[in-house]
């Protein structure tokens, strides 16, 4: 995706274009970078920028380099000699004293910076983790433990990036300030819903759009305002002493390279390129998994009905309703699916249709079993459509052979080596006759598990890292499969 955005023009003052905006290299330039995607994308920014990049030093994922050279993806390393000096920190997504370490040079690099240097940014989910700078006089392990004990108590992630960047030095617009006077460009692979600049790793050179007033609503919110480290409070309770710096942002630019939209956009371009009438339903798909599961039966099952020419009979007013219902449920925002459900009455049964969605769902664990949300989803998705099925009494209207795919765009889904799976309308009789029992595995959460025995585990989606960070996609392919 970098690569595709970002372009180095020589000469006398050469320029770094990034999506049709020039930025002059009037002297020196400078990278660094934090997030789970950002090796790949550092190793992409060297190869373009050449001798012009002076010194780099980017915050990565523990292992992360180890795993990709055992993958063989060279493509996602640095070279040897790289000006790019790596610090792996952040073991499981939680800050450590390695990650602190590479702030600390982080930030001690952005405030040696001039006029005429640029500071390119690379940043990518998991960002948060990879840069702590929390205010003194809090500790690490205090903001540490503040950050673990909301996102256990269910704190979303706008919630917890907004407390993230009350208590930080870097985050919320700090990196950006410490590096003024110089030009910031910060390149962000957006993994959260709605592209938030201030929210995504915590907005290190993004305005912050929240105050210490939203940080103590969301502790009290949690039951934490009252039990808060003394170092805490004081922070708090004083305004937060961030540098001396000018309060405008207008030596900074920030640009999103990649994100679940411009990734669903390109699956719309490979799907039509196959031949498929494609749609998007939204790249902000959120809420309980089961929820979201019911959610795509429902659209399945409407298209099915639509080739069996039933869609503007009652069975398909049933099936409206039932997702005019579900939508208001999740929440899900800027889905217009009115229009949508509008698009799908165009498609017919001549040509196969793929529908394509995006976001993160949630999983409230129950059980001690492995898996993660997209796995989870596939397998509740499978369930779903047996349950309909069987409450038609028969095969779906229409006679219609269905896939559904869910994936995380990083290669990774919870702690498995899996990215997701893929589920088809016979996924349950085909289990019962390994003597699988879907349900069992799903009170267990252990859709790993299952997908890892369900014929010889062919339905586990696996792609190894990706090198990219854009939530989670889901795609639908429903083809007719007799003339009606
Ligand atoms: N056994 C399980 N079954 C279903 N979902 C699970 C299971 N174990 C963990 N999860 C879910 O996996 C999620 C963690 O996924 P993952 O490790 O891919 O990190 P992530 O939240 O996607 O981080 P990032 O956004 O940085 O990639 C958690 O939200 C958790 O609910
Ligand atoms: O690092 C973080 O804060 C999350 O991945 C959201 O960007």
């Amino acid at each position: 995706m970098l690569k595709r955005a970002v372009k180095l023009q020589g000469g006398e003052c050469p320029q770094l274009l990034v999506k049709g905006q020039a930025f002059p290299v009037k002297r020196d330039l400078y990278l660094v970078g934090f997030g789970k995607a950002v090796l790949g994308m550092a190793a992409a920014a060297e190869e373009i920028l050449g001798d012009h990049l002076i010194q780099g030093i980017i915050n990565v994922p523990l292992g992360i380099q180890e795993s990709l050279q055992r993958a063989g993806m060279q493509e996602m390393l640095l070279k040897p000699r790289s000006k790019i000096q790596v610090i792996e920190g952040a073991k499981n997504n939680l800050p450590d004293a390695e990650a602190l370490k590479g702030a600390v040079a982080i930030q001690e690099l952005a405030e040696g910076l001039t006029a005429d240097d640029l500071l390119l940014v690379l940043i990518s989910g998991g960002g948060s983790a990879l840069l702590p700078a929390p205010i003194p006089p809090i500790l690490l392990k205090e903001k540490e433990e503040l950050t673990k004990t909301l996102a256990s108590r269910g704190a979303a992630i706008q919630e917890l990036n907004i407390v993230r960047k009350t208590l930080s030095l870097l985050k919320g617009g700090g990196l950006a300030r410490l590096a003024y006077p110089a030009q910031v460009v910060s390149l962000i692979l957006s993994d959260v819903i709605g592209d938030p600049l201030d929210i995504i790793a915590s907005g290190p050179t993004a305005a912050s759009s929240h105050s210490v007033q939203d940080c103590l609503q969301i502790l009290a919110k949690y039951n934490l305002l009252h039990n808060l480290p003394q170092s805490v409070e004081t922070v708090l309770s004083s305004s937060p002493t961030k540098p001396n710096a000018p309060e405008d942002y207008s030596h900074v630019c920030n640009i999103i390279i990649g994100s679940n939209t411009l990734a669903l956009e390109e699956a719309k371009r490979q799907a039509e390129g196959l031949g498929y009438a494609t749609l998007i339903l939204s790249a902000a798909i959120c809420g309980e998994v089961g929820c979201v599961a019911t959610l795509y039966c429902q659209l399945i099952w409407l298209v099915c009905l639509g080739f069996a020419g039933l869609g503007e009979g009652p069975l398909g007013d049933e099936v409206r309703g039932n997702l005019r219902q579900l939508v208001a449920e999740l929440g899900i925002p800027g889905l217009n699916l009115a229009k949508f459900l509008q698009a799908l009455r165009g498609l017919g049964p001549e040509r196969p249709v793929c529908i394509l969605a995006g976001g993160e769902t949630t999983v409230q664990l129950q059980g001690t079993g492995k898996g993660g949300r997209n796995q989870e989803l596939a397998l509740r998705v499978g369930l779903e459509l047996h349950r309909a099925q069987a409450a038609e009494v028969s095969s779906p209207p229409g006679r219609c052979e269905i896939v559904f795919l869910s994936g995380g765009t990083d290669g990774q889904d919870g702690p498995t080596e899996a990215a997701g799976a893929v589920c088809s309308l016979e996924l349950v009789d085909e289990a019962l006759q390994e003597g699988l029992d879907v349900e069992a595995f799903l009170s267990n959460n252990d859709s790993y598990t299952f997908f890892s025995q369900f014929q010889g585990g062919h339905h586990l989606l696996v792609t190894g890292l990706t090198g990219t960070n854009v939530m989670d996609i889901q795609a639908i392919l429903i083809r007719a499969t007799e003339r009606l």
